[in-house]
């Protein structure tokens, strides 16, 4: 039976590490080297991070497809992969959608969904198949074959396929990553909303920020086989605990401050309050987090900063913008304030939350 409790951790992975076989066939080479993550019923987590980090690796291993050399990998508190018990990937309740989505070219929308449910008496499979097809909004497309579908209605057949026969934990592997850029953020969000819906717990990975955080509730940045942050994209974004998820997510700079009396802090663009947890001595130098969204464009400003590069965005520009120190910082900025190269224009700080790095 199906438990619903939303504080149990339906995946939890503790000091996983994971070796391979070096491909020159001398030593090991360390893929995964002390991951901790913990997700709960009902929950998307994403593992996000560059390419080579290990992200692949811990799904596999999730799956069953690799053995581990350290820690445990539990499902619903029952451990499936350590160095001395491994379950056997058919027995672990997991779905999987792969990178090209992995269809049988030859059977169409129905079959390929039928496929999966196999464990069900042979006249459920077609109605239980249809009602998943509904719920990935491809009624209409049952006796279609997968070549005469678009990317994203492929991959939402991947995800019925994956999610029909019920299995505990849904995992995906860079799943928008055929797919074409300007499509990926609104299938991510739709993805999210079948999934949610359909009360699916899934871990996917990718190395693309924007698609983690429309689709996830947990993200977690990988480097070198470990996760460094394992939180809300909110907190990622504005509470990021080192340098690394600093400078990975979000556009931004750091740039030096000096510590005030009453808790403050002076950069070239003004002062800024520092939080209750920023602990620093009066006068002691410290870099500040400057983000895109950190800097708003404003004609009447005194603070003026030259343009020196600029992206336009569609709703906005991303301007590079050089101060008088020659620090450059970035700004989102309107559409319609479309200044010129080398041009000077008006700009004020509207952080309300620091982020601060003193090592
Ligand atoms: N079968 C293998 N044999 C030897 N080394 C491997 C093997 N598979 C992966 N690796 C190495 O392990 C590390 C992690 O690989 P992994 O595929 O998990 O990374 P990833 O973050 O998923 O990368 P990508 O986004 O490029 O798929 C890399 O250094 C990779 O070269």
């Amino acid at each position: 039976m199906i438990d619903t409790n939303p504080n149990q951790a339906l995946l939890s992975i503790q000091g996983l590490e994971i070796d391979y076989r070096s491909r020159e066939g001398h030593g090991h080479v360390s893929a995964v080297n002390g991951l901790d993550l913990e997700l709960r019923q009902g929950e998307i987590g994403c593992l996000l991070g560059s390419s080579g980090c290990g992200k692949s690796t811990v799904l596999r291993a999730i799956c069953g497809f690799e053995p581990v050399k350290a820690g445990n990998i539990l499902l619903r508190n029952t451990v499936v992969s350590s160095p001395s018990t491994h379950l056997a990937p058919n027995q672990r309740r997991i779905g999987m959608v792969f990178q090209d989505f992995a269809l049988f070219p030859h059977l169409t929308v129905l079959e390929n969904i039928i496929f999966g449910l196999h464990h069900l008496p042979n006249e459920k499979r077609a109605p239980v198949a249809r009602e998943w097809l509904k719920r990935v909004f491809l009624s209409n497309k049952e006796k279609a074959y997968p070549h005469e579908l678009s990317g994203g209605q492929q991959q939402r057949v991947a995800l019925a396929r994956a999610m029909a026969p019920e299995p505990d934990l849904i995992l995906l592997d860079e799943p928008f990553s055929s797919l074409d850029v300007d499509l990926r953020e609104r299938l991510a969000t739709e993805m999210r909303e079948i999934l949610k819906s359909n009360a699916i717990t899934a871990l996917l990975v990718t190395h693309d920020q924007f698609e983690a955080f429309a689709i996830a509730d947990k993200v977690g940045v990988m480097a070198d086989g470990k996760v460094l942050q394992w939180d809300a994209p909110y907190e990622l974004y504005h509470k990021p605990v080192n340098r690394y998820i600093a400078d990975f997510i979000g556009r931004g700079v750091f740039v030096k401050g000096i510590v005030q009396p009453g808790r403050k802090v002076h950069i070239e663009l003004g002062e800024l309050a520092l939080e209750e947890d920023q602990i620093y001595e009066v006068g002691q130098e410290i870099d500040i987090l400057l983000r895109a969204d950190d800097i708003v464009h404003d004609d009447h400003s005194p603070m003026q900063a030259e343009v020196v590069r600029k992206t336009f965005r569609g709703a906005d520009f991303l301007y590079t913008l050089k101060l008088r120190s020659d620090v450059e910082i970035f700004a989102f900025v309107p559409s319609h304030h479309d200044h010129a190269i080398g041009e000077k224009i008006g700009i004020h700080l509207v952080a309300d939350h620091v982020v601060t790095f003193s090592d």
